[in-house]
C-alpha cells in the first residue's frame, strides 16, 4: 500500500490553486548560478552554496506560492550539494510552501519508476511537491511518475513548450498534422480529465515558456482544455514580461504559475530586500491576472 503523502490532505492541483490564491502565482527560482553566489559575497563553495539556498528558505518560505530548486546547480557539488538541496527542500516543505524540484527526468518506464520514486516516493529521502520530467522518450514513458505523483497528493510538470531557442526544432515537428507539443498537452489533458471534472486544476502539470509568443496558436494548442497547471519560465532573465504572459496564455492564464529566477534572486543576499522583490514580483502578476 502506498503511504499516503499529502494527499491525505488534497490533491496537489488543489494544494497549488489555494497557494496561488493566497500568495500569487509566482514560483521563486533558487538557482545558485556561480555568478550570482558570487555577487552576493559568497565563496562558490559548498559553504557558499548552503549560505545561498538557506537565504532564499528565509526569504521566499511562506511568502510565495511555490519555489523552484535547480537540481543541477547543487548536483555540481556532488553528493554534499545534494544534501544541502535535501534540506532546502525539507525546509521549504516544513513552512507549508509548495516545492517543485527542476530535476527534468525521463527514461525508459523501468528507470522511470526509479526516479519517480526517488523524488515523489514514500520512502524518497526529501520528496518535493513535484517535479520536472521530460517527456522525450514518449508521454507514456512517464506512467510511473504520473501515476505515483496521483498516488500521493504530488505532480509533475511536463516539458511542452520550452523557454530555449532550440525547443521548437523537437517540439514543433508534426506527424499525422500534430504537433509533438500538442500530443503531449493532449496526453496530460487525458490524465487530468477527472480533475477538470470537478472543475480543479490537475496533477500533470506542463512547463511552457513565457518566451514562446504565438507557438499555442500556431500549434492548434489549448491549454486552459487540459486542466493542467503551468510553469512558465523565461521572465526576466530570458526577456519574457508580465504583459507577454498575457499574451502568450489567454485564456488559460489563471493557470499559469510564471516563474523567475535570476532577475529575483539578484535582489539578494539581503533577505529583506529578496523577499520584497518575490512579493513585489508576485503581486504584480496577481494584479496582471485580475485586470
Ligand atoms: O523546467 C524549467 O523550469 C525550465 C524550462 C524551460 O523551458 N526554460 C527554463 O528556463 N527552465 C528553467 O527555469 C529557470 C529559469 O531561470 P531564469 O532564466 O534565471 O529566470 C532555470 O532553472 C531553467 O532551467
Amino acid at each position: 500500500m502506498t503511504t499516503p503523502g499529502p494527499a491525505a490532505y488534497q490533491p496537489f492541483g488543489v494544494r497549488l490553486r489555494e497557494a496561488m490564491a493566497t500568495h500569487g502565482p509566482l514560483c521563486a527560482g533558487v538557482d545558485p548560478h556561480r555568478g550570482l553566489v558570487e555577487s552576493w559575497g559568497l565563496a562558490y563553495d559548498l559553504s557558499g552554496l548552503e549560505r545561498f539556498a538557506m537565504t532564499c528558505v528565509e526569504a521566499f518560505a511562506g511568502d510565495v506560492a511555490s519555489v523552484k530548486p535547480q537540481s543541477a546547480f547543487f548536483e555540481v557539488f556532488g553528493a554534499r550539494g545534494v544534501a544541502v538541496l535535501e534540506r532546502a527542500v525539507d525546509a521549504f516543505t516544513e513552512a507549508g510552501t509548495i516545492v517543485i524540484l527542476d530535476a527534468k527526468r525521463g527514461d525508459i518506464g523501468s528507470t522511470m519508476d526509479a526516479y519517480a520514486e526517488a523524488f515523489l516516493g514514500k520512502d524518497a529521502p526529501s520528496p518535493a511537491d513535484a517535479v520536472t520530467v521530460s517527456p522525450y522518450l514518449g508521454y507514456g514513458s512517464l506512467r510511473p511518475a504520473i501515476d505515483l505523483a496521483g498516488h500521493t497528493g504530488r505532480g509533475v510538470f511536463v516539458l511542452a513548450l520550452t523557454s530555449n531557442p532550440e525547443g521548437p526544432s523537437v517540439q514543433h515537428a508534426q506527424r499525422d498534422g500534430i504537433s509533438v507539443a500538442r500530443a503531449i498537452v493532449e496526453g496530460a489533458a487525458a490524465d487530468n480529465a477527472e480533475a477538470a471534472s470537478r472543475g480543479e486544476m490537475g496533477h500533470v502539470g506542463l512547463v511552457v515558456g513565457a518566451t514562446i509568443g504565438s507557438a499555442l496558436a500556431d500549434l492548434g494548442i489549448d491549454l486552459a482544455a487540459s486542466a493542467a497547471p503551468i510553469l512558465a519560465p523565461g521572465l526576466g532573465a530570458q526577456g519574457a514580461t508580465p504583459a507577454d504572459l498575457r499574451a502568450v496564455f489567454g485564456a488559460a492564464l489563471p493557470q499559469v504559475l510564471p516563474n523567475a529566477s535570476r532577475s529575483i534572486l539578484a535582489a539578494g543576499p539581503d533577505v529583506s530586500a529578496l523577499r520584497a522583490a518575490a512579493r513585489e514580483e508576485s503581486e504584480r502578476l496577481a494584479e496582471m491576472l485580475a485586470s
